[in-house]
């Protein structure tokens, strides 16, 4: 009598413990609520032999749940998979497995427990849907085929904002002679060709007044690394994948992570067990790696409007683009829609070649470009630094110099690409031309049109808007502003809204 006594007690205290924590999830307090689950959980394990069974189920995937809303998602993994050894078919704990994956951008394991939650219970109206969003999904990650034409055309209505996925296209990391390790292409693409696709592991966004100081971009930064080394302490995976991020020291022995291990199906196989990085680390990583959207050298934001007193800041950690070294001669750009990044070739791109962005601007003259680049804390050695420093040019930097810079050139028999790096030094001169109908009068004759060197310069370190300005808006122009606007902004669009872009 007394041990059923004591039993009904303890079903009792299990049931009040129940009705706790489903109150602290309807609260969102997830921590508190998965701590309660252990407890439920460790009591139904050492208590009544099968009896408990169902509410063990119950208890493991709502901690599943609990730990998956405070971003705990391999241990929740876990909870849901004891869930499934319980009762194979428990619906609500498929439908959260597959949420999870979904989340983690496994779309084919994502899709798999969908299938076997709509076997077990065919009513539940959100499966089709979500079967379709990881076909969706899924056919993303394999092609890279992005179109955001729609919501383009629709003024960037943040309703039909796409939905991006994963994709990891013809790349992979390899020892770099710039620095460490590069991020380089497996084929020869062409310009405007997607790359790489890929969501934020940290990010913030504050919209700031213009004249607001450095303080208030310290308080981001600050938000920012203090987020970042939360997740990094709950979540072992976001902790093994930035620990393959540099630290900005040249590094003697490199590692060279393979491509697969940023792909999303292999998140699984992912090593858990790398020692926490520790805040000075964290925050070295942080530092080399993580983008500022402002940047916009190589950035371009689609969507977003500043208003006249007030702008968008926002820091991201992008993983697989953070192996991407500067070059002068830059061959990708990136595109930021929401928390992903497109990165998408900006001029045509040779099999086996470094992938590399524009840190800073690289349509300004060497010695300018010297001084950012050691703001960045390093001497760039790329192709065209090294034949600069050859072709010593002494140039005025205004516009009355460029038919000298033009007729030495020629003199020299310099080839097309090299005419385009030294183009590029001095943009600002050509464009201060191009852009006055009285200088080009002037200089009519006496330097080659806009068209061709705006060609010529985009050829050499890829295209830039500043280019487009430049292009006459004749109607002839129309196919060359659209292949400059594909530089731009990737093939991510149609003709139509491209055209609407520039
Ligand atoms: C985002 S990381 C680039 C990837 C890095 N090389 C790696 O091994 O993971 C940025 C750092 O790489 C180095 N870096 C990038 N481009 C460089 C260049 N052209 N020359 C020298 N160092 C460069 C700088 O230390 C910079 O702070």
């Amino acid at each position: 009598m007394g041990a059923v006594r004591e039993e009904e007690a303890e079903e009792e205290r299990i049931q009040n413990l129940r009705s706790k924590a489903t109150e602290l999830l309807l609260r969102e307090e997830f921590e508190a609520a998965a701590k309660l689950y252990a407890e439920i959980i460790s009591l139904c394990r050492t208590n009544s032999g099968g009896k408990l069974r169902k509410v063990l189920c119950l208890a493991h995937s709502n901690r599943a749940e609990a730990l998956a809303r405070s971003s705990r998602f391999a241990q929740a993994l876990i909870d849901c998979d004891e869930a499934l050894k319980i009762e194979c078919s428990h619906s609500k704990t498929l439908i959260r497995k597959g949420k999870i994956l979904l989340n983690l951008n496994r779309y084919a394991s994502a899709a798999d427990c969908f299938r076997r939650a709509k076997k077990a219970d065919s009513s539940d109206p959100s499966l089709d849907p979500l079967l379709e969003r990881c076909r969706k999904l899924e056919s993303l990650s394999k092609s890279g085929a992005v179109d955001v034409s729609g919501w383009v055309a629709a003024g960037f209505d943040a309703k039909r904002i796409p939905e991006l996925g994963e994709y990891v296209g013809p790349v992979e990391v390899k020892l770099s002679d710039a620095s460490n390790r590069g991020l380089f292409s497996t084929k020869a693409v062409d310009s405007g060709t997607v790359l790489v696709i890929t969501k934020a592991v940290a990010v913030d966004r504050v919209i700031m007044p213009r004249d607001s100081g450095e303080g208030s971009q310290l308080v981001l930064w600050k938000n920012f690394v203090d987020g970042v080394e939360e997740s990094v302490h709950k979540c072992g995976e976001l902790n093994a994948l930035l620990s393959t991020l540099s630290t900005g020291e040249r590094e003697s022995i490199p590692q060279v992570p393979k491509i697969d291990f940023f792909k999303p199906e292999a998140a699984a196989d992912r090593l858990l067990d790398k020692p926490p990085l520790q805040r000075s680390e964290l925050v070295s990583i942080l530092d080399t790696n993580s983008m500022l959207e402002e940047d916009g050298n190589s950035a371009k934001v689609l969507g977003r409007n500043s208003s006249s007193d007030h702008h968008y800041r926002s820091v991201g950690l992008w993983i697989l683009p953070s192996f991407i070294n500067h070059s002068c001669r830059p061959n990708v750009r990136r595109t930021h829609i929401g928390d992903h990044v497109i990165v998408h070739a900006s001029r045509d791109v040779a099999a086996g070649e470094e992938l590399t962005f524009a840190y800073f601007d690289v349509l300004a003259p060497p010695s300018r470009r010297r001084e950012m680049a050691a703001d960045w804390g390093f001497e760039c050695r790329c192709g065209r630094c090294r034949f600069e420093e050859e072709e010593v040019f002494e140039m005025m930097g205004d516009s009355a110099a460029v038919d000298r810079l033009e007729e030495t050139m020629a003199r020299r028999g310099l080839n097309a690409k090299e005419k385009g790096m030294l183009r590029a030094s001095f943009w600002e001169a050509y464009e201060g031309v191009f852009t006055s109908e009285e200088r080009k009068k002037k200089w009519r004759g006496k330097i080659p049109a806009a068209e061709t060197v705006a060609e010529s310069v985009a050829e050499a370190v890829g295209c830039d808007e500043r280019m487009l300005r430049v292009l006459s808006s004749d109607s002839n122009g129309v196919e060359r502003r659209l292949k400059i606007g594909r530089g731009i902004y990737g093939k991510i669009m149609k003709k139509s809204a491209l055209n609407t872009l520039i």
